[in-house]
């Protein structure tokens, strides 16, 4: 790393961000700071190029590339929709892409827009849930463009064994979401942690996983990484908890501290969100981020983007005509329905014995087959199936989505992992009736290869 000094000392908090100054300055910070404690000029140079870093980076644009569908934790307030075009919040996205699209899309983007110098990963799962993906992507881009600032965004579970593998593919900006260094708190924001090949719950995942992010902090920050720490604040859990968790997060060599209000609505689906934890005030945020503050430079100008935002922040552009020019797109989806009375869908997920599957095109809507699974809930025991799930998602081999009225957060997770959509959406809707509806939003996400008319027709 260039070591020129320059005039940029670490000045305390930032609370709207100079973005070339930070508190979190004791020898933690490691190959980012001078030995007077200022940054480097390279530092700043990284920092004051980054939008999400800097205010300063505001003329500076942003893609993120949504190839990592899975993920190896489930947080509370997360659920994620990969065909969703019409809801502005972390998680969602249009259509996954392959390593492949995704790197063609940045190139798109990028004669578009020129200022694009920053190419994220952030979901809509979680990166290192998916290192293959996110690694091809992250390598094709360097590519295409050596100069781009490469960025990830994670829960830091897989961090540890994945920093050299980041550093190599030229990850410049880190971003890790701790939301606590208690687990008496994770534990009310983390359900389950999937951890060398087990499903922790309770205490014992949320020490899993905030003992893991905190190792793969030092370790990123060590790899010379700008890492940025994003913490949902949320009230009654983690409020209380802030200034001792920027602390922390100083002591570890974080360079920045984003602290986002919670997003909670019923209609998301999300355990927050149907529990009716409340989002904080604005009045909270500042508070927080002020507590913070005197520990940690604060970023207050983060937008709480899609997983495949384009554009510069709060200018996001608009990518349905891209995604039509995008290779890929399916002439025709298999959709799988549960149903009891084969008219509506009535039936739960895992009490389903079986699921009648329709072909979905353009024009056509065809019922082709009904295939028989075993039923995946037991009794109460509707969490627990792994062996069961595995036979589920056999049965619904080159199934794209799965139409039902209820389904547990479990075998939700499990279908996404394997690329299958499952939506509670069209719950009592009459069977014709939803399909069509689907295939009137897939055809306007450009997710169906689009042709005139539609029509429904038996073929059993
Ligand atoms: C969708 S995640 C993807 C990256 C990675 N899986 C993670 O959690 O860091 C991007 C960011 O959105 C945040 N996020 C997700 N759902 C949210 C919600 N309902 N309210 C506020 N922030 C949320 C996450 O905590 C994370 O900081
Ligand atoms: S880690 Fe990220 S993608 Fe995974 S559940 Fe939490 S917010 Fe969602
Ligand atoms: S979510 Fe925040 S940090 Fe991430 S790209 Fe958007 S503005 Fe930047």
């Amino acid at each position: 790393m260039e070591q020129t000094q320059t005039s940029c000392k670490p000045s305390g908090t930032m609370p709207t961000g100079t973005g070339c100054s930070s508190q979190a300055s004791d020898d933690s910070a490691l190959g980012l700071k001078l030995d007077d404690g200022s940054l480097s000029a390279e530092v700043v140079n990284k920092v004051t190029t980054h939008p999400c870093y800097s205010p300063e980076g505001h003329k500076y644009a942003r893609i993120h590339l949504p190839v990592a569908p899975a993920c190896n934790i489930q947080c509370n307030y997360c659920n994620r929709k990969f065909d969703c075009s019409n809801e502005s919040r972390p998680g969602v996205v249009s259509k996954l892409l392959s390593p492949a699209q995704g790197a063609k899309r940045f190139s798109k983007v990028k004669e578009r827009i020129p200022q694009t110098n920053v190419v994220g990963i952030a979901g809509p799962g979680d990166p290192l849930a998916n290192p293959a993906a996110t690694l091809a992507t992250l390598k094709a881009v360097a590519l295409a463009e050596p100069d781009v600032h490469l960025c990830v965004s994670t829960n830091g579970l897989a961090l540890l064994e994945q920093v050299s593998a980041l550093k190599s593919a030229g990850v410049s900006h880190l971003t890790i979401t701790i939301n606590c260094i208690d687990a008496a708190i994770g534990e009310k924001i983390y359900p389950w942690v999937y951890f060398n090949h087990k499903r922790l719950r309770g205490r014992q995942a949320a020490q899993t996983l905030i003992d893991r992010q905190l190792a793969g902090l030092k370790a990123a920050v060590a790899a010379g990484m700008l890492v940025k720490v994003n913490t949902v604040l949320i009230p009654g859990i983690n409020d209380h908890h802030i200034e001792a968790l920027s602390q922390e997060l100083k002591n570890y060599g974080a360079l920045l501290h984003n602290i986002m209000p919670l997003i909670s609505d019923p209609a998301h689906g999300t355990y927050f969100g149907l529990t009716g934890q409340r989002q904080p005030t604005e009045d909270e945020v500042s508070t927080a981020r002020q507590a913070a503050g005197t520990n940690m430079a604060q970023m207050s100008h983060c937008q709480q983007c899609r997983a495949d935002a384009v554009g510069h922040l709060g200018q996001d552009v608009d990518l349905n005509d891209m995604a039509s020019s995008e290779s890929e797109v399916d002439s025709s989806v298999l959709v799988a329905v549960a149903s009891k009375s084969g008219v509506l869908i009535d039936q739960h997920f895992g009490y389903a014995q079986s699921f009648a599957i329709y072909r979905v095109s353009a024009t056509a809507i065809e019922r082709t087959e009904q295939r028989t699974v075993g039923q995946y809930c037991v009794g109460d025991d509707c969490d627990a199936a792994d062996s069961r799930m595995d036979a589920s998602l056999q049965a619904l081999s080159g199934v794209k989505h799965v139409l039902c009225s209820r389904i547990g957060m479990t075998p939700w997770q499990a279908l996404e992992q394997h690329g299958v959509m499952p939506s509670t959406e069209y719950a009592l809707f009459g069977i014709d009736d939803a399909l069509e509806q689907l295939q009137s939003q897939l055809l306007e996400n450009g997710q169906l290869q689009a042709v005139p008319s539609t029509t429904i027709k038996e073929a059993m």
